[in-house]
């Protein structure tokens, strides 16, 4: 497989952190504006640097546009000449539509919208994957594989992308926001931060792997936690009080307003 990324900052150097651990043996080429974070990526991955876009492409078959949205229409232009029929463009934008990456690279070219996550970097990444009409079948599993190797991937229609790129792209901050928000709460009661984060990043994690591989509903396993009269339940309580349920409609919508705005 020979990939190339262009734009190698937080996305794509956890989505490179990924892939290298479990296929040491692909080829990853990367182009970025600034020089840093390439020469980063090549003594921590083996990456490959390009000299310009024109270089990547090429280089490599499979294209990963991981730039922010407001750099695509001014980066697809200077894309557009040099692509070819064997390039597969897996888009990485937040709000950025296959329509939009065909109005400035016509429909000659296969694409893949994608949304990744930055648990990537450790495998446990979740993405979602979407393809242009007319995606070969081999197209569709060389860029499923690229994204199974650094977690799991799921085909959606595009519809659901902006959703999911709330509950699975933004939703990593907010979890780090409240395991921070609760070592916070331990370090005031008297443990040390180092030991807070290690008790309750384990704690998150088996709370999720739980609801996942079990599929028991969310609210039977939280009331099993809960004893009657018991101290979960006052927390459960002030957690109520707090709004927090309320809190993640918020979030969730505001994030939408968000892409719609930048979309
Ligand atoms: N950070 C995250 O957790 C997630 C980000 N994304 C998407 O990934 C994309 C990238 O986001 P981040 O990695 O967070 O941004 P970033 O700002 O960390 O990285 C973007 C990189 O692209 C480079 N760049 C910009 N224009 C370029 C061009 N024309 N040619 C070459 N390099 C160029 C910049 O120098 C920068 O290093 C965005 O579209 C975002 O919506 C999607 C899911 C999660
Ligand atoms: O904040 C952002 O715009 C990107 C998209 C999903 C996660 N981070």
């Amino acid at each position: 497989m020979n990939i190339g990324f262009i734009g190698t900052g937080n996305m794509a150097s956890a989505m490179i952190a990924g892939l290298h651990s479990s296929h040491p043996d692909w080829q990853i080429h990367g182009f970025n504006r600034s020089m840093g974070k390439l020469t980063d990526l090549q003594t921590r991955y083996g990456l490959q640097i390009a000299q310009s876009l024109e270089d990547l492409a090429a280089r490599a078959d499979v294209l990963v546009l991981a730039v922010k949205p407001q750099g695509y229409d001014a980066m697809l232009a200077t894309l557009a000449p040099p692509l070819q029929a064997r390039h597969t463009l897996v888009t990485v934008a937040v709000g950025y539509t296959i329509a939009r990456v065909q109005s400035h690279i016509g429909t000659q070219t296969h694409i893949v919208r994608s949304m990744p996550n930055t648990p990537a970097s450790v495998g446990a990444g979740m993405s979602a994957l979407c393809g242009s009409a007319g995606l070969p079948e081999a197209r569709r599993s060389d860029v499923t594989a690229v994204f199974e190797s650094f977690g799991r991937a799921v085909w959606i229609a595009e519809g659901q992308f902006d959703v999911f790129s709330a509950i699975a792209g933004s939703s990593p901050a907010w979890v780090y926001m409240m395991i921070e928000a609760m070592a916070d709460a331990a370090v005031q009661n008297g443990m040390p931060r180092a030991q807070a984060y290690a008790v309750i990043s384990q704690a998150v994690l088996g709370s999720a792997q739980l609801v996942r591989d079990s599929g028991q509903h969310p609210g039977v396993l939280k009331d099993q936690v809960c004893s009657p009269g018991g101290t979960t339940i006052a927390g459960v309580a002030a957690l109520e009080k707090a709004g927090m349920r309320n809190a993640w409609f918020e979030a969730v919508n505001a994030t939408l307003a968000r892409t719609k705005a930048l979309g």
